[in-house]
């Protein structure tokens, strides 16, 4: 579990982890000595339906950092989802084994929901509940763990400020932009305090300036909470703005193609995408995916 700091409106730059990683080579995995968030080992899932069966993941190894964020990108329908549903517990592997820091989570298909419910996760569609205000909705989880009623609201109006919601604590749903609703979607989700935080095409339903400010704030938020982050994104500039790592999944069934090390300076402004790194870092995972053409 990580330790959630105090939420600042200014922002604090983030601490080093990168110095844990080894970032030599393009297919550089974490050194053995630093703490893991998330390891996937020989994961595989076929999906059997009347049509037959659909092989959407094959025999992935993964190791990602505790406080690590990498973002996971490939082809439409190459697994990116069906991974992260595995992850999240949502869906069982067909084969191999997931485990949070050294503990089991799925084993032999089956899900230890004690760990599966310290993770954190956020969807394309905020799904918030319209009838709760925003400090409700964001309070939910601590809700359904019993946190009585008046720190359950001071945590979560802390939260409201972590992502740039104060002011509107008292505010339902329909009164937010589609922006604001993810900003209460991920404060829900920082709500447990969650050792993983596993976000689906977090912000592909909003427009692009929306998108930028909310990758910078995501940016923050990660930095300030230190949560082990999975991105899942169509967009390969926002994951190489984002990551530590970019994971790059072949067309189905989805195998590890690549991993890419991110070694842009933090805290990255608009500015470092117009930097010749960037520039090159993305068109290089590009190339990759068009060679699969
Ligand atoms: N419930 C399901 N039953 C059968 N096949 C499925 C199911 N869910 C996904 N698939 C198939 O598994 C493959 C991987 O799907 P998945 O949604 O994980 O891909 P993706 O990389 O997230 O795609 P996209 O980028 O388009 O969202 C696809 O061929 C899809 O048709």
């Amino acid at each position: 579990m990580t330790t959630q700091q105090t939420p600042t409106a200014t922002w604090t730059p983030p601490p080093v982890r990168r110095d844990e990683f080894d970032a030599s080579g393009d297919t550089a995995e974490p050194v053995g000595s630093r703490a893991v968030g998330l390891r996937v080992a020989g994961v595989d899932k076929t999906y059997t339906t009347r049509r037959g069966d659909v092989h959407a993941l094959s025999d992935i190894d993964l190791e990602v950092g505790r406080g690590e964020f990498v973002s996971l990108v490939g082809r439409s329908g190459c697994g990116k989802t069906t991974l992260l549903r595995v992850l999240s517990g949502l869906l069982a592997p067909t084969a191999g084994t997931v485990e949070a820091g050294d503990r089991p989570a799925w084993v032999a298909g089956r899900r230890d929901d004690a760990v599966f419910a310290e993770f954190g996760l956020v969807f394309q569609e905020a799904n918030l509940f319209p009838w709760f205000t925003v400090v409700d909705n964001v309070a939910l989880p601590l809700k359904l763990r019993g946190v009585g009623k008046a720190e359950r609201r001071a945590r979560a109006t802390e939260l409201c400020a972590t992502v740039g919601l104060t002011g509107f604590e008292d505010s339902y749903p329909r009164e937010l932009s589609g922006g604001m609703r993810q900003r209460a979607a991920i404060a829900r989700a920082l709500a447990c305090d969650p050792s993983v935080l596993l976000m689906d095409e977090p912000f592909g339903a909003l427009d692009a300036m929306t998108r930028d400010r909310m990758n910078l704030e995501l940016q923050q938020i990660h930095a300030v909470s230190g949560t082990t982050v999975v991105f899942v994104t169509h967009s390969i500039s926002e994951a190489v703005f984002l990551a530590d790592r970019v994971v790059l999944l072949t067309p189905r069934p989805g195998r590890i193609r690549s991993v890419t090390p991110i070694d842009l300076p933090r805290p990255r402004t608009v500015e470092v995408e117009a930097t010749a790194e960037f520039g090159e870092l993305v068109v290089g995972l590009r190339r990759q995916l068009d060679e699969e053409d």
